[in-house]
Parts: C-alpha cells; sequence; structure tokens
C-alpha cells in the first residue's frame, strides 16, 4: 500500500540552528519525487525525517492525513536504500532478500515466491545464490533495492543510491530504478545532488536551498520556467544576460538586451512600473540560442569552438565582454571560426525573464 506523504510546516533544529524553517509539501501517492539541491540544504535531513529517524521540532508530517511526528521507524512501513548498499556480507542474494519477510514472518512458500519475482523484477535472479562479494557495485544495488521493495512497503526512500557507481553504471541504474519504481507503484522519495540523475527519474523535483524550497515541479517546468536565477543556474547550464523591459509601441513588453536586440514577450506588461521601463536578468539556455542574420540579434565573436558529435558548442563574447555559451547540433551545422562575428537570436518563447534581484520569475504563469 502505497500513501501519500505531507509536511505541514515541518521545522527541523539541531541544537538552536534551524535547519529547515516551516517547511510545506505534498508528495502524491505512488509518485516518484526527488528532493534536489546543494550539499547540506537539508535533503538528507528531511528523509530521515520520513523514515523516523530525525526528529521534528515543528509542524506535522502525515502519511495519508494520518499525523507520523512520534510514530517509531519500525512501525512505518518503510524500504530504504542508501549509497553504501548495506546488505549482508555473509548472506547470499536470495537469503539477503528474504531476510525481512522472515521477520515478518512470512510464510516458506509465499516468502519464496515473493523474492524469486523481486528478484525478477530487478534482474538479478541469475545471481540468488552468489555472496555480496562477488557481486558489482551495481549489482549489489539492486539487491539493496530488491530487499527494500519485497516488504511492499507504504513508502521507498532512497538516499544518493547511485553515488558510489561510476558514469555508465550510473545511467543504466537510473533507468532500471525508474522502470522499477514504475512497476511496484510505491511512493518513492529519493535525494540526490545530481540534476541530470533528478531530471531522469522523477515525476516531480523539489530544488532545495538553506532548509527552504525553492521551486516543485515536473523536470520539464524546473528546466523551462525555473522559479528563480539560483533554480535556473543550478538546474542545467545558463547564460545569465542583464536587460531592460520597456514598454512596446503597441504598449506590450519589449525586453532590449545590448544595443542592438529588441524581443516581444508577451504577458509581461503587468511588470512595468509607471515610469514604463524596469531593469531585469534574463535567463537563456546554450541550447535556446540560434544564429540569427545581422541586424536580428546579439552581436559578438566566437572565442571558442567545440565539436562533441551530437552537438558543437560554440562561446561568443558579446559587445560587452560578456561570454556567453551556445550549443548548436552538429548535424545542421558547420563548425563556425573562432574569431567570426556572428548574431545571436533567442528562440521564441524560451526567455525567461527575472527581477533585477533574481529572486522571481516573471513569466511565471506562462504556459511552456
Ligand atoms: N546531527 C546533526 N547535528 C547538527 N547539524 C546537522 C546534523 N545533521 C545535519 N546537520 C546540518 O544540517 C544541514 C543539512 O544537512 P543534510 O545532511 O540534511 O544536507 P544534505 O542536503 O543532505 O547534504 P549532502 O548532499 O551533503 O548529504 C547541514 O548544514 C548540516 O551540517
Amino acid at each position: 500500500m502505497s500513501v501519500a506523504i505531507s509536511f505541514k510546516d515541518i521545522v527541523k533544529k539541531y541544537g538552536d540552528t534551524t535547519v529547515i524553517p516551516e517547511l510545506s509539501l505534498d508528495i502524491q501517492k505512488g509518485e516518484f519525487f526527488t528532493l534536489l539541491g546543494p550539499s547540506g540544504c537539508g535533503k538528507t535531513t528531511l528523509l530521515r525525517m520520513v523514515a523516523g529517524f530525525n526528529s521534528i521540532e515543528g509542524g506535522n508530517l502525515g502519511f495519508n492525513n494520518k499525523v507520523m511526528n512520534n510514530v517509531p521507524p519500525g512501525k512505518r512501513n518503510i524500504g530504504m536504500v542508501f549509497q553504501n548498499y548495506a546488505i549482508f556480507p555473509h548472506l547470499s542474494v536470495s537469503e539477503n532478500v528474504a531476510f525481512g519477510l522472515q521477520n515478518r514472518k512470512v510464510a516458506k512458500g509465499e516468502l519464496q515466491r515473493r523474492v524469486e519475482e523481486i528478484l525478477d523484477t530487478v534482474q538479478i535472479e541469475v545471481y540468488k545464490d552468489r555472496m555480496p562479494k562477488n557481486l558489482s557495485g551495481g549489482q549489489q544495488q539492486r539487491v539493496a533495492l530488491a530487499r527494500a521493495i519485497v516488504i511492499n512497503p507504504d513508502v521507498l526512500l532512497m538516499d544518493e543510491p547511485l553515488s558510489n557507481l561510476d558514469a555508465q553504471l550510473r545511467v543504466d541504474m537510473r533507468n532500471a530504478i525508474k522502470r522499477i519504481q514504475r512497476e511496484v507503484g510505491i511512493t518513492t522519495v529519493y535525494v540526490t545532488h545530481d540534476q541530470e540523475e533528478a531530471m531522469a527519474v522523477s515525476d516531480r523535483i523539489a530544488v532545495m536551498k538553506s532548509g527552504i524550497i525553492q521551486q516543485v515541479g515536473t523536470p520539464r517546468d524546473i528546466y523551462q520556467r525555473p522559479a528563480n536565477l539560483f533554480v535556473a543556474t543550478f538546474i542545467g547550464r545558463t547564460n545569465v544576460i542583464e536587460a531592460k523591459l520597456e514598454s512596446g509601441a503597441e504598449g506590450e513588453a519589449v525586453l532590449h538586451i545590448g544595443s542592438s536586440y529588441s524581443l516581444a514577450v508577451p504577458g509581461l506588461q503587468a511588470e512595468l512600473k509607471s515610469s514604463g521601463t524596469a531593469a531585469v536578468k534574463i535567463s537563456v539556455r546554450p541550447e535556446e540560442f540560434v544564429l540569427a542574420e545581422e541586424g536580428a540579434g546579439l552581436t559578438g565573436t566566437v572565442v571558442n569552438n567545440i565539436f562533441l558529435g551530437l552537438s558543437t558548442h560554440l562561446v561568443v563574447a558579446l559587445e560587452n565582454g560578456q561570454e556567453v555559451e551556445i550549443i548548436q547540433q552538429s548535424a545542421t551545422t558547420e563548425v563556425v571560426d573562432i574569431g567570426r562575428k556572428v548574431t545571436l537570436a533567442i528562440l521564441p518563447g524560451t526567455v525567461n525573464v527575472y527581477d533585477a534581484a533574481g529572486e522571481r520569475n516573471l513569466n511565471r504563469g506562462l504556459d511552456l
């Protein structure tokens, strides 16, 4: 049985230090939800609250509306997977997986059936009689995952489960984790500081900074409409450029970037104060720039070109000296020579406009 998890005005203090000030968040039943943020932002602290390993200094943690604050960890029916596998070295793969079921006094026939079924789900049935020391890191992590889900937990918690694996295996394993979670449908809370991993596995992501949630959304929402410049720069790569927002001839909001580029941005008229102008910052991802005809964009000079097969990265120095990155698909373009003057335009509808402090996305609420 999967549950919905709610954090209502949750506070976490260590001694006199508050690391989570009044955080509220709802995770839906069956959802793959990821806590993402830089080191020390409070991801593990929140996860440990769900598990019952951390006290809660304010607010309520709920599973399906039942307040869980003081329910001991052993009574929460939770499966957990950590970075360091934590499987028993003296038990074989199937004995490791059977362990939780034996503890729960599941009858032998049922136990065997469940173990086989889960080993099949995580695709390690061929290793069922092996000892952990004879398994690769990825295989050990599959055992840890099997052991966590075989007990039919209400919630699956995963804390940086792929950190010890090499790059290629991380990609294989995150695909496996996503597939398995979809198959078994358990509400999953996943902690990582790797934004690409978060995007690959999650239904929704909460981006955190200093114990405060900056944005909750689907991977696409967070990538394409970051709530503030912290999120925009933490998720993926982006170019942040100063610009001016002004009223155009028809009363529409127009962005002026550099000395020569103007771009109408629908829906932002209300942001213009009575003076009709506002200093803003814009975020343009490298793939949101395109090379344009002279006079139809920002002018600059190519200072580096890096051919990477699938794509070519150009670094362009703008008139004011700021360097921006642009990514083009290699197949459709030639590599532009270093030293060449180019004009950069922004793909329609992609630009995100922020207040001068970078704290508020003025485009929020616009369709993707
Ligand atoms: N037992 C503790 N006593 C005091 N402070 C703690 C304790 N555990 C964590 N903290 C502090 O709480 C904050 C949040 O830590 P937490 O481990 O939740 O961060 P995190 O986002 O999971 O980081 P990482 O990605 O490095 O694991 C940090 O400033 C950390 O130093």
